[in-house]
């Protein structure tokens, strides 16, 4: 195994700007769909861990096994093997009540599809979370994550009104709002121009350096894995390296070592 591969298996990581913490680790996870000829490892063996205020790009060729891991990671889908712990708690072993609570109380969301209600306006799918936990809303708060993604003038259309770009800022400020420990973004910048785009990349790197907020980021853009600490490389379904404080290039020779 290449040295910098086996660094990966040694969970607490390495201190990132000097804490120790893992926010979130794996202990040789596996996942497998299917059986026979169909069955597919899509994680196979994966321990890493995730420090507290970190902010990681997860990259690799297509069907590496990126947003599974990312799934299993956030306890949206169940391991076939090893363990997952968020904030020091195994997951793997709760009810669906409790990973239910766990996520609503510790992480926030970025998928490529925004998962907004459509009978509810922009404003009103940013502050749900919120509501569903029973918490007050901060309407400066509100007003802060609107003004940083471009969509005061939109807060009270209903995402069919709304551009594929400015569906995703909702979905991001959803994500933000409640100022989670972890967020898991899947592809966030695809469907932004790049001014956009730079922008949410920004607002998550202050997440993570100023926030002490743990950021997990699947993507294939060179140029977005700049904005984490680290990158690190998934190849049929396995961890096969890492990059520490990466350039576009650094990353790009990465991934054409991987065939992608
Ligand atoms: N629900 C499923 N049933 C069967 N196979 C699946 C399922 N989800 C994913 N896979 C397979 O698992 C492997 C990893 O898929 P995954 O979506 O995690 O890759 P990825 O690296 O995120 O890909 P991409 O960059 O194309 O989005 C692929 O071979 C995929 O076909």
């Amino acid at each position: 195994m290449p040295s910098e591969a086996r660094a990966l298996q040694d969970p607490p990581q390495a201190p990132i700007g000097g804490r120790t913490l893992a926010a979130v680790s794996a202990r040789d996870v596996s996942k497998v769909y299917g059986d026979g000829q169909g069955r597919v490892v899509a994680v196979d063996n994966v321990s890493i861990a995730f420090g507290q205020g970190s902010f990681t790009a997860i990259m690799g060729p297509s069907g590496s096994g990126k947003s599974t891991l990312m799934h299993c990671l956030a306890g949206l889908d169940t391991v076939d093997q090893g363990s997952i712990e968020i904030g020091g708690r195994e997951i793997t072993t709760l009810r669906d009540r409790q990973v239910t609570e766990l996520r609503r109380d510790h992480i926030g969301f970025i998928f490529q599809s925004f998962n907004l209600l459509p009978t509810l306006t922009a404003r009103q799918n940013i502050v749900l979370p919120i509501e569903l936990a029973g918490k007050k809303i901060d309407k400066s708060r509100l007003d802060f994550a609107a003004r940083r993604l471009g969509i005061e003038g939109r807060l009270d259309h209903l995402p069919s009104q709304l551009s594929g770009g400015q569906q995703q800022r909702v979905a991001i400020a959803r994500a933000l709002i409640t100022s989670p420990d972890v967020i898991f973004a899947d592809e966030p910048t695809g469907a932004l121009d790049t001014r956009s785009g730079q922008n949410l990349l920004d607002i998550l790197r202050t997440a993570s350096r100023e926030g002490g907020q743990t950021i997990v980021m699947v993507t294939h853009d060179p140029i977005a894995a700049t904005y984490a600490d680290r990158v690190v490389l998934l190849s049929d379904g396995q961890l096969v390296g890492q990059i520490e404080k990466p350039t576009s290039d650094d990353v790009l020779d990465a991934m054409r070592g991987l065939g992608a």
